[in-house]
């Protein structure tokens, strides 16, 4: 089982998730976020991960030039696309600025489920997300899940990732009925918006791992 702890601001934060042992840690870069942080921030967070932890920048439709400013400034491994990127833009990202592409997908019903083997043809990884309802305040980060039964006993060519609305309380089921190796949570560990909770930082990785 890899946990990734998205939306970290703060070193406590990042401390927790390394403790704890995830496997991800990811930034959220983009404006409207009570997760956003600075590249410069982003940098000085990433100067305390342990080697071996994969640092995520999540980007929503960012353009060529922002991008270049984030990973000119921080020592970022993986992008996560959590936009309206389509999979010709993964494609050219990928190939730009040659570290792999985690491309976000939405699902709130069965109608959702083609677009995931789409991007699988272009990202090195997919996560599976709820679809925000519309007039959402943000496109992730919501503390919403969805029906996990429309992933059952559905595989893709690439790894990916369950997101949405998990929690130390719900992972293991999320787990047991999607058979996901790997889970994202950022609301579901925090104190508040955009400050994580360390001890259910590390709830969650037990939780997820006793769950695998
Ligand atoms: O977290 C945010 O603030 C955010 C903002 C804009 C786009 C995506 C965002 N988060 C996406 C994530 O990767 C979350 O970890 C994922 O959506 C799950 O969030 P949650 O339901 O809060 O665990």
């Amino acid at each position: 089982m890899r946990v990734k702890i998205c939306g970290l601001t703060e070193p406590e934060g990042l401390r927790a998730a390394a403790g704890a042992g995830a496997a991800y840690v990811g930034f959220v870069f983009f404006a409207r976020s009570p997760r956003n942080v600075a590249p410069a921030e982003a940098a000085r967070l990433a100067a305390l991960a342990p080697a071996g932890l994969c640092k995520v920048a999540l980007t929503v439709d960012a353009d060529d030039a922002a991008l270049e400013a984030i990973l000119e400034a921080a020592p970022i491994d993986m992008l996560q696309l959590h936009g309206a990127e389509t999979p010709e833009r993964v494609a050219q990202l990928r190939e730009r600025f040659g570290l792999p592409v985690m491309k976000a997908v939405g699902v709130a019903d069965e109608g959702d489920l083609p677009a995931i083997a789409e991007h699988a043809r272009a990202a090195d990884q997919l996560l599976i997300d709820a679809r925000p309802p519309r007039g959402a305040a943000l496109p992730g980060g919501n503390g919403l899940s969805f029906d996990w039964r429309l992933l059952q006993g559905r595989r893709w060519a690439v790894p990916w990732m369950l997101a949405g609305g998990l929690t130390p309380e719900n992972v293991a089921e999320a787990v047991r009925l999607t058979g996901a190796r790997q889970v994202d949570v950022s609301s579901g560990v925090e104190r508040a918006p955009g400050i994580k909770d360390p001890a259910r930082i590390a709830a969650f990785v037990r939780a997820a791992a006793a769950a695998a």
